[in-house]
């Protein structure tokens, strides 16, 4: 049965939800679910933008068919090559022999790379060009490394409509509430947009604010994602484009302090409490604690885009960093995460090495991670003797939420 929804006068989701999938691009876990979001604009001219991934490909068919509604399809518009966006394309092409692809040279490259046959279907475009379907025109601007390099977004002139690929996207299943006005998105979505953003794109900061540059030169009123709502209140799309802002630039969202620990047999997540106690104590109750071990990483380095300060805790382990904390730090620096101030705390039973390679990685492979002056250095486990560090430790990072 098709399951579709209008946005807008000629436009409608042709997309679909999926609860299946366990791990999105088989890394990040997906427990709510994702959306795959296609769009159809009815005008002189047939125009569907973009496919779906093949999980819900019968459901997209279906939709598609029934939006047309004996109509045939006259437009492929791709923004986007990744296989969850254009797996279907070529089902979609077999079924719509008249249907040309529109999209930029290096999408249509990726075409042929991924063995689609779209030998003299094709029609290359770039930024600025635009296509007229009637009373709609769409105009094409680069989006290039938002994620992938052949990237576009395309911009109808006659409505402002975006549709913006990869950008405004979240996971999270739509199951049926397709705009952002029809969820409390900033209790149920937000933590979900933020991780898909930070995981990612969150690499490519600069190049999502020169998309947000741009598209600031364009009358928006409505952002049509590949993934997640559909934003059509002006005072909504103020709010994702903030939101987009601060992780684009690498701003932390919350002035609070994410304590992340390593530990194997509970002294130094031991430790991780008593500093969340004493923070609390003094006042900062913004504090959120997670084992390293036992966290996905795409959920920590969300964390770590939303927060101010950040506090490594980790044991010692053959003379090196934990190595899950090595690789929640690796993720980080590959996601460029930077400008955060940091704590770190070093466990070790005879030669305590995790504090010093901590530091180490943060200031060669991280930029303006500032290190809090105070380290804490714990044999085997927290003594009483070690009191006095903690709480120098405990004021230190206080002291800098003041400064900034
Ligand atoms: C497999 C293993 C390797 C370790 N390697 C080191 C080491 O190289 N240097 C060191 O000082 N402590 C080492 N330790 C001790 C830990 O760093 C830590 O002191 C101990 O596990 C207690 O902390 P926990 O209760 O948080 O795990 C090691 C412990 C284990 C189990």
């Amino acid at each position: 049965m098709y399951n579709v929804r209008k946005i807008v006068d000629d436009l409608y989701w042709v997309g679909g939800s999926d609860h299946r999938l366990e791990l999105f691009e088989n890394i990040h876990p997906i427990p709510d679910g994702v959306s795959y979001n296609a769009y159809v604009l009815l005008d002189e001219k047939t125009v569907l933008f973009d496919t779906v991934d093949w999980s819900i490909c019968r459901q997209f068919l279906e939709n598609l068919e029934h939006v047309l509604n004996g109509r045939d399809l006259d437009y492929v518009i791709i923004n986007h090559m990744e296989p969850d966006h254009a797996a279907s394309m070529e089902e979609v092409l077999l079924r719509y022999p008249n249907a040309k692809v529109i999209s930029t040279e290096k999408s249509i490259m990726m075409m042929y790379q991924f063995g689609f046959n779209v030998e003299g279907r094709t029609e290359t475009v770039a930024e600025g060009d635009s296509r007229c379907f009637g009373k709609h025109t769409i105009a094409f601007v680069d989006a290039q490394m938002v994620h992938w390099p052949e990237a576009m977004v395309s911009y109808d002139t006659s409505n402002g409509v975006l549709f913006s690929a990869d950008a405004f996207g979240s996971f999270k299943a739509l199951d049926g509430k397709l705009f952002a006005d029809e969820v409390n998105f900033d209790r149920d979505w937000i933590d979900e947009a933020r991780r898909y953003l930070t995981n990612i794109v969150g690499k490519y900061g600069p190049e999502v604010m020169h998309l947000i540059k741009k598209a600031g030169t364009l009358d928006i009123k409505v952002i049509c994602p590949l993934h997640g709502p559909v934003w059509r209140k002006p005072e909504d799309i103020q709010y994702i484009l903030g939101k987009y802002i601060k992780w684009a630039t690498y701003e932390p969202e919350e002035k609070g302090v994410l304590i992340v620990y390593a530990s194997m047999y509970g002294n130094t997540e031991s430790a991780a409490q008593v500093l969340a106690t004493k923070l609390v104590e003094k006042g900062m109750t913004n504090v959120r604690v997670y084992d390293v071990s036992k966290t996905h990483v795409s959920y920590l380095v969300s964390e770590a885009f939303k927060y101010s300060h950040i506090v490594f805790a980790s044991v010692t382990y053959n003379l090196q960093i934990y190595p899950v904390m090595k690789e929640f730090l690796e993720h980080l620096a590959m996601l460029n995460l930077q400008n955060r101030i940091c704590g770190i705390i070093e466990n070790g039973s005879w030669a305590p090495q995790s504090g010093s390679l901590i530091r180490e990685f943060l200031d060669d492979e991280m930029k303006q991670m500032s290190i809090i002056n105070s380290e804490l250095s714990i044999i085997s486990s927290l003594q009483e003797k070690d009191q006095r560090d903690m709480d120098l430790f405990v004021d230190s990072l206080l002291d800098t939420m003041n400064e900034e």
